[in-house]
């Protein structure tokens, strides 16, 4: 039966804390939820506009007020599917919209509301094919759970019974395929339409499009129908695959009870794929092999699969062949999901306990927390207490991912979602913590999550000094969605003001220093990275120093100690020479080597990890033409012979071009730095030496000619008393601008260090 009304074409747009506070009686509207909406408002709201175009949208979280006076009906939703741009007007934001009908529309329907020219048309879901609609929150009231005439990507916040749950986690080498896998399981189940899909769908930030990456986990809640007919409520985490990030996927992993395991078929196991793996099978998760990439000529599926049955053990007898990019096998995942993955335990009855996952701030509604009930319940209205932090809320919102927000009425145990409650500060609610009730305690925390342990640190300066305020600003915003992003601020004479920041790796750093220059309009100069390094003093005491400038003296040191990590590189056999010469240049220690397959051989090293920082990787990938991965695990700190090396610049300490390197190498390190520096800093009108010293001891030394400006041009004839009185005049010019002088140095400058490696060794 459709329901179809053509209509007045005004679509008004309120932000729901406006809307929201006023009650629908002293409106004049009627309800059909327990939602209080102002009619009024919305009919004399100036940003109503009209619809223009052939466009069309679809509704979720629909409800119904009708005008006493005038009949006509309203239908108001939290979010709309679609965009009318026409008319500079969006609706993909985050307000309260509301379209005016002039029949009742069912409420047990999901609606698409169709523009067409100046009339928008109402109709159920159903009899709009090809593009998933959804139903609502209050559809999730009216669902009963069966599947007859209701397609994927519909109902998909209805409740399902905790037996149809399905929590799982996309996990694989970096560019093995997790997000389009990821894309095609949102378009196949309807979860997202096919107008809206773009690449990458889960990968929000411009960043990570832009490289093609997995920054920051995402979920997302999907309703899958099997091929009896039943439905499943299919909850996806997607995880990052660098090294860099490997923390987020410990993270998800600990929210789901399954996962998929992508690997590519013509590549095959890579460090981080076995480093995944092992994460998963920690946690005792289901894992499913899937096969990707079958479409490319070099695919050999059957290869692969006994290779990782080889290396990893697992059976892959029934592992999944898939071309993500083509749409190959996904019905067979999504069936393998729902046969093979066990349902979250139905723990309702249980007190509340929901472990976080994510968080991040938003400016009008405070810190959303994304969690996972373990058991019990929570809903809107709750008084929740965070067990770690102890601070309890008033949850204001709770909802799922799919993969926007979607508020509903109450998650159970096994369901994946967020809430709100006005939370002011990232840390009432960190991470990792368990959320319970307030008033019906749970007895014991979940485990929690080990913290991310920033592991290489720069210094960050503003190139204009004035922004000193706006740095500490944009790091404190982005601290507040990045638990792993450290920052203190820090002095140099050479540079002014800034911060000293803690990264998980080259990769995370690179991303924060790009994300401040681009989304907070900062110019930055940024230092070479460094590690922690432990310095035993001989007073007794144990200085942690992660600036090569605070190093304290050499006098007062008795020894260094430096992080070390187990490397394990995984790479065909004939690049296992190059490799193993590349470990022992960083001062690799060789722990063991195997083949893993008759071509590919696993190499394991520990290696101090300030020699990774830099240009390893990039060596990794060159001397193994890109068929090397690595995986790489801090085991703790070892005593080294270290130094710090000075620069010296105009015969004054330059701070940030300080660098801690091994005794053995100081020399070749000296010697490259000066002369590299020497071709980056450019000439002034005076000479520049340029000096790397260990304590006082000068151990290379490089000068910058300066430019000389012909002062005796216009001195014509052979006057000598007169031409030596222009050079002396010229000489001690240049001794006062050398003494008062400033050289600047630039970016490529701080940078030198992490591209001098090759030449040192
Ligand atoms: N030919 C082919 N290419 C694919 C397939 N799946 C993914 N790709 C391509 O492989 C590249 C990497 O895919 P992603 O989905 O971004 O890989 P990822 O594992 O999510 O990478 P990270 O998010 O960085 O960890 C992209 O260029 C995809 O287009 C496939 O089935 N066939």
């Amino acid at each position: 039966m459709a329901v179809s009304a053509s209509c007045t074409t005004l679509l008004c747009n309120f932000h729901s804390s406006t809307v929201a506070s006023l009650s629908p009686s002293l409106c004049g509207a009627e309800s059909s939820s327990s939602r209080p909406y102002s009619l009024n408002s919305c009919l004399t709201s100036s940003s109503a506009v009209a619809c223009a175009g052939s466009r069309r949208a679809s509704i979720v979280d629909h409800c119904f007020c009708r005008s006493r006076s005038k009949n006509r009906w309203l239908l108001a939703s939290s979010e709309v599917f679609g965009a009318f741009t026409e008319g500079g007007f969006c609706l993909r934001e985050w307000n309260l919209r509301w379209v005016v009908v002039q029949k009742r529309p069912n409420p047990n329907l999901g609606f698409k509301i169709r523009a067409t020219g100046s009339t928008i048309e109402a109709k159920p879901a159903n009899n709009m094919p090809n593009e998933p609609s959804s139903s609502s929150s209050s559809s999730s009231e009216n669902n009963n759970g069966t599947a007859e005439g209701v397609d994927n990507g519909k109902d998909r916040l209805a409740k399902v019974p905790v037996a149809n749950i399905r929590n799982f986690s996309i996990i694989a080498h970096i560019d093995h395929g997790k997000s389009t896998l990821a894309d095609k399981l949102l378009q196949s189940t309807g979860t997202v339409l096919a107008r809206d899909m773009k690449e990458q769908f889960l990968d929000n930030m411009d960043l990570e499009r832009e490289r093609g990456i997995t920054i920051k986990l995402q979920a997302a809640r999907m309703r899958y129908v099997d091929k009896t007919g039943e439905p499943y409520c299919l909850n996806l985490i997607d995880t990052p695959g660098h090294v860099d990030f490997s923390y987020e996927v410990s993270r998800s992993l600990a929210a789901c009870e399954g996962a998929l395991l992508v690997v590519d078929a013509s590549q095959g196991v890579e460090a981080q794929t076995l480093a995944n793996v092992y994460l998963a099978l920690e946690s005792n998760l289901e894992i499913i092999p899937v096969l990707n990439k079958i479409d490319l000529p070099g695919a050999d599926p059957e290869r692969i699969r006994k290779e990782i049955e080889e290396i990893i053990g697992l059976d892959c007898s029934e592992a999944i062949l898939c071309s993500a990019k083509e749409g190959i096998g996904i019905v067979e995942i999504l069936e393998s999901i729902v046969k093979k993955v066990p349902p979250p335990k139905d723990t309702t009855k249980e007190p509340l306990r929901a472990l976080i996952f994510d968080s991040y701030y938003d400016q009008y509604r405070g810190v959303i927390v994304y969690f996972r009930v373990m058991d019990g319940k929570v809903k809107e209205g709750d008084v929740v207490q965070f067990m770690a932090s102890g601070k309890e809320y008033e949850v204001g919102e709770v909802g799922v991912l799919s993969p926007v927000q979607m508020p509903v009425k109450e998650l159970f145990a096994g369901e994946v979602g967020y809430l709100a409650a006005s939370i002011r500060s990232v840390a009432d609610a960190r991470v990792g913590d368990t959320i319970t009730l307030s008033r019906v305690k749970a007895e014991k925390a979940l485990p929690g999550y080990q913290e991310a342990t920033p592991m290489v640190f720069c210094g960050l300066f503003p190139v204009d000094a004035d922004q000193f305020a706006e740095l500490r600003e944009a790091l404190e915003r982005l601290q507040l969605n990045d638990a792993a992003l450290q920052f203190e601020p820090e002095t140099s004479s050479a540079m002014g003001f800034g911060f000293r920041c803690g990264f998980l790796g080259l990769l995370h750093m690179d991303i924060v220093q790009e994300r401040l220059e681009r989304e907070y309009n900062l110019n930055l100069i940024t230092t070479a990275p460094s590690v922690v390094y432990r310095v035993h003093c001989v007073d007794g005491s144990v200085v942690e120093c992660s600036n090569p400038s605070a190093l304290p003296e050499a006098g007062k040191r008795k020894e260094i100690e430096e992080p070390y990590v187990r490397i394990e590189l995984l790479t065909p056999k004939d690049y296992i020479g190059s490799l193993m010469e590349l470990a022992q240049e960083r001062r690799g220690e060789f722990k063991e080597m195997k083949f893993i397959t008759e071509n590919r051989a696993s190499l394991v090293y520990s290696l101090p990890l300030g020699e990774m920082v830099g240009d390893f990787f990039d060596q990794l990938k060159s001397r193994s033409k890109g068929y090397a991965s690595m995986e790489y695990s801090v085991t703790g700190y070892k005593e080294s012979k270290l130094v710090r090396l000075d620069i010296l610049i105009n015969e004054e300490i330059v701070d940030p071009l300080a660098v801690i390197v091994h005794r053995d190498k100081a020399y070749g390190v000296g010697r490259a730095l000066t002369q590299k520096l020497k071709k980056l800093i450019p000439r002034q009108l005076f000479k520049i030496p340029i000096q790397a010293c260990i304590g006082s001891k000068v151990i290379a030394s490089e000068a910058i000619t300066p430019m000389r400006k012909d002062v005796l041009a216009k001195c014509y004839g052979g006057d000598i008393t007169r031409k030596k009185k222009l050079l002396k005049k010229q000489a001690e010019g240049k001794k006062r601008m050398k003494s008062v002088g400033r050289v600047e140095v630039p970016q490529d400058a701080f940078m030198a260090i992490l591209r001098l490696e090759k030449e040192v060794v």
